[in-house]
């Protein structure tokens, strides 16, 4: 059995104020004109997981103009233990976000990852291999939540002390307040280090393992160094005690620099062009693409693998970038993968040759209307 969304239900959520879907194990196709919906529809679902979803929203920013419910979105997760009903939502008056799962209140978004998990692939990644170094320590914080969803948690914990840090720097606070706050930051930034550096290696290994697909070529992935002058020790305890260690010694430099100048936060991801040994930033447009795709698919295939859950895949204008074959290519891929894929574009003939494999919906202004 393929697990899929059977139901989905939004509420006052972008431009849907009361819309609801019913859904089979096949992929989903959505089509219509732009400002429809269709990327609004992939945020829902992306929203299912820990973190803010693909576009990054304020929950202020999803909640539907001009209605006075609070945004909801609410989905139906066939598995092999049965069906589960996950919904999250905002309050009204309140910044945070509330998770429900079989209808209790739970405490931690990162809950909803026993039921299901997503990644996704959008037009604002385009740019990815060569922009800020911040998309890209971004993008790997993604895939690593997908594989250990409290990586999302630590991220936020690490960003909240180094802030900490950074004031009490500025402010001349007590030596002992940043003795306590860098014991902190140095738990939260091993724990993300590592599970980036552990995620990382065993995609690495998956990506070597596969068979060499020319359509979505292998990318060759590293995270550069987190100190320019000593080797970064490999176990939790030791890596704490450097970083301490690194920051002691650091705070005249990072006081006069107004930041903290080494850790996790300023590592980069390093994205190869495996068979051509080249940076994948200096590939053509097409060719970014198609790396960014064999990436997200062998991710996809090692938390399958890792966790035994296949991610849902949200694929938002993947396909009018490819070529005919290269989109057949991409479809076999994503049949192989057994999970369900949404995928988004504003021609219907884009994705002919997935034939009966997906159900169509056309969206138009906030409303779905399935094809048939
Ligand atoms: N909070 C909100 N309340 C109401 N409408 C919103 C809200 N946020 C966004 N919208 C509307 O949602 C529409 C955009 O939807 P979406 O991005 O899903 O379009 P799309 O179908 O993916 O289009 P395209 O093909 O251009 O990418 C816009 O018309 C926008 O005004």
């Amino acid at each position: 059995m393929i697990r899929h969304i059977s139901r989905l239900r939004l509420t006052a959520f972008r431009n849907y104020l009361s819309a609801a879907l019913d859904l089979d194990s096949r992929h989903l196709v959505l089509t219509g004109p732009n400002g429809a919906g269709k990327t609004n529809l992939l945020e829902a679902i992306s929203l299912l997981s820990p973190g803010r979803g693909l576009r990054r929203a304020s929950f202020e920013t999803v909640q539907a103009q001009g209605s006075d419910m609070p945004w909801a979105v609410a989905a139906t997760v066939e598995t092999e233990d049965g069906p589960a009903d996950i919904g999250t939502g905002g309050a009204a008056g309140d910044g945070a976000r509330r998770v429900r799962i079989n209808g209790a209140n739970v405490r931690s978004v990162e809950a909803m990852s026993d039921y299901l998990r997503v990644l996704w692939l959008t037009p604002a990644m385009d740019g990815l291999f060569a922009g800020p170094a911040s998309d890209r320590r971004r993008f790997l914080d993604r895939l690593v939540t997908t594989l250990i969803p409290g990586h999302s948690g630590a991220v936020s914990d690490y960003e909240k002390a180094m802030r900490a840090r950074n004031k009490l720097l500025e402010e001349q606070g007590d030596p002992r307040w940043l003795d306590a706050v860098e014991t902190q930051l140095a738990e939260t930034a091993a724990a993300v280090h590592l599970a980036r550096t552990d995620s990382l290696a065993h995609l690495q290994t998956l990506i070597a393992e596969s068979l060499e697909d020319p359509n979505f070529p292998a990318a060759e992935l590293a995270l550069t160094p987190l100190f320019e002058d000593r080797p970064e020790p490999v176990a939790s305890t030791a890596l704490e005690a450097e970083l301490k260690g690194v920051w002691a010694a650091s705070r005249h430099l990072d006081r006069a620099a107004g930041r903290t100048i080494y850790g996790p936060h300023r590592v980069d991801l390093e994205v190869t062009y495996a068979q051509k040994g080249v940076p994948a930033a200096l590939g053509s447009t097409g060719e970014q693409k198609a790396l960014l795709i064999g990436l997200i698919l062998a991710h996809a295939r090692l938390v399958k693998r890792r966790t035994g859950i296949a991610p849902f895949l949200l694929l938002d204008e993947i396909a009018a970038h490819l070529d005919p074959d290269r989109r057949r290519a991409l479809f076999g891929a994503l049949d192989a993968l057994g999970t369900q894929c949404f995928l988004t574009g504003t021609d219907q003939m884009l994705f002919t040759a997935l034939e009966a494999r997906a159900q169509r919906v056309r969206v138009e202004d906030g409303r779905w209307i399935p094809e048939h």
